[in-house]
């Protein structure tokens, strides 16, 4: 039997950070994948092929041209799914190989086969073509992520009535969706459709969307998707969806209300991929989500040695914290300790439009009885803004009365995701309104949001108390 230093269950963002990482350390290092090809959820059905489809639909439609050009401007007429497809598939090959190619020249040892537990050091791997194989691991760390929640009272059929991954697979652009779950999922896939003039219903359970997010922000998000007739229905559930003979998708609201659509997408959640995994023969019990439960600062599990990193831990279930969190739990069941990540991390929803956030929302700070002070610029007030012809955006920053600092920043509109790290720099570095008023930046940027949201909140903030207190 093969022993290794470290075993990684799942080739995803946490198991791929986390094998790369200890394997830089010297250490032997295998990494056992189900899937047909490494890269897990956010490869093969999750971050990169939504965003892929996000940007396909984006160029062929001539999304961000509109502005100029007007609403029915199209680059390409008849949109198809091999349109769609096509751009899909480049994309993914490239993605596995770049992740093949990092795993062979770091000497990480693959094996493609599902991998459960025979005792806390020792894995078993049953192979596709029916050979089982033993391991072991001074550490073991579980990186299997989650699959989509799926009820068993929603009819799914692959075709019309489906989750996120098998929106993948359609044969077709559907002329009309109800969306099941306005979470992140929900509101990206709706937004995408939307803007490939798919007609869009987003059901969803709660009276509010994307809670975790400046209230202000889902305002003006909301506005904008009603503005190009997106239906949003908050507070009802679904009492039944059934496949009509003409092919249709009737979806009965708890109400009683009646909606009607070529397509379902089920998008109310995920849950831990962990019933294979034989986690009895350890001990170790998932909660009803298939959630584990670890220690936030080493990703330790109550079983010494195994460690679980990724969406299987929960919140926030992010490509991005996912690999920071393979990365540390890597280190520590190596003994190469890591230090801690810096307190805020950003939060990117890939919606048309982008949404972006870092720190706490004003409804936080609110909470926590802090005065401050929000400024705010829109795209349309920028120059950049001019030239690409925006009409909506935002951006909005939070800042403390007392000390001046940075306390959030929160955007909605083009680029916000990548618009968002110069506030999670100044944050972490624990900058302050000054920042913004007294450094230039490029003309014309968008960046320059920045510049001027900072310039009106100092206008309302007054001088820092020291320094008042120096003149
Ligand atoms: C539609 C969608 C869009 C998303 N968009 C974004 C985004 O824009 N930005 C972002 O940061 N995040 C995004 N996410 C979230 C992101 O994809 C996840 O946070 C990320 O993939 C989690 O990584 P992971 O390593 O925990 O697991 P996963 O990526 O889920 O990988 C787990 C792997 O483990 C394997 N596995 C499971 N059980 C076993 C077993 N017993 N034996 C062997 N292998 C096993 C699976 O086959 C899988 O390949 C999105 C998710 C979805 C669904
Ligand atoms: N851009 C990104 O970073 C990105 C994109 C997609 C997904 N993700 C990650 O994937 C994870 C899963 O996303 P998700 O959107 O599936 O889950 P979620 O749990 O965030 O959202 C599910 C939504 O469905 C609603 N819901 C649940 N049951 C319902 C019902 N019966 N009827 C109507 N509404 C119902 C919930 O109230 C919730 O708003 C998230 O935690 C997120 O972090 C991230």
């Amino acid at each position: 039997m093969n022993q290794y230093d470290l075993i990684v269950i799942g080739s995803g963002p946490a198991g791929r950070r986390a094998a790369i990482q200890a394997a830089k350390l010297d250490k032997q290092v295998l990494v056992v994948e189900r899937g047909r090809r490494v890269g897990g959820v956010s490869v093969h059905t999750g971050t990169i092929p939504s965003k892929t489809l996000r940007e396909t639909a984006l160029n062929l439609t001539g999304w961000r041209e509109r502005g100029f050009y007007g609403r029915g401007y199209r680059v390409k007429q008849e949109i198809s799914i091999d349109d769609l497809r096509r751009r899909l598939l480049i994309t993914l090959d490239h993605e596995v190989d770049v992740l093949e190619h990092q795993f062979s020249r770091n000497r990480v040892h693959q094996i493609r086969g599902s991998a459960k537990f025979v005792d806390a050091k020792t894995i078993e791997i049953e192979k596709d073509d029916g050979e089982v194989l033993h391991a072991k691991g001074g550490s073991i760390l579980l990186a299997v992520g989650t699959k989509p929640y799926r009820p068993d009272n929603i009819p799914f059929d692959g075709e019309s009535i489906i989750d996120s991954d098998e929106l993948l697979e359609i044969k077709k652009l559907p002329r009309s969706m109800v969306v099941i779950g306005a979470g992140v999922i929900g509101i990206e896939y709706a937004t995408i459709f939307s803007a490939l003039d798919t007609t869009v219903t987003v059901v969803e359970g709660r009276d509010t969307m994307l809670d975790f997010i400046d209230k202000e922000i889902v305002d003006d998000f909301s506005y904008q998707l009603r503005d190009r007739n997106m239906k949003l229905i908050f507070g009802q559930t679904i009492d039944s969806i059934e496949k009509e003979v003409s092919g249709k998708c009737r979806v009965t609201l708890a109400n009683g209300r009646v909606l009607n659509a070529e397509m379902v997408l089920y998008a109310a959640g995920r849950s831990g991929a962990t019933e294979t995994l034989n986690l009895e023969a350890i001990g170790l019990v998932p909660d009803k989500r298939g959630r584990i439960k670890v220690d936030p600062e080493t990703f330790q599990t109550d079983i010494p040695g195994i460690y679980a990193a990724g969406d299987i831990v929960g919140f926030p279930a992010l490509a991005s914290t996912s690999m920071e969190q393979g990365r540390i739990a890597a280190r520590h069941a190596v003994n190469a300790p890591a230090r801690e990540p810096p307190q805020y991390f950003p939060y990117g929803i890939y919606a048309v439009p982008e949404i972006s956030t870092c720190g706490m929302s004003e409804e936080e700070v609110t909470q926590r009885g802090i005065p401050y002070e929000c400024g705010i610029a829109h795209f349309r007030e920028t120059s950049r803004g001019h030239i690409m012809g925006l009409d909506t955006g935002m951006l909005k920053m939070i800042f403390s009365l007392k000390t001046h600092r940075l306390l959030g920043v929160h955007i909605v509109g083009e680029g916000a995701t990548e618009l968002v790290h110069i506030g999670q720099a100044v944050l972490n570095l624990k900058g302050t309104v000054e920042y913004f008023v007294e450094n230039t930046f490029n003309f014309p940027t968008l960046a320059e949001a920045y510049k001027i949201a900072g310039l009106d909140a100092w206008n309302r903030m007054g001088e820092l108390e020291e320094e008042k207190a120096a003149e």
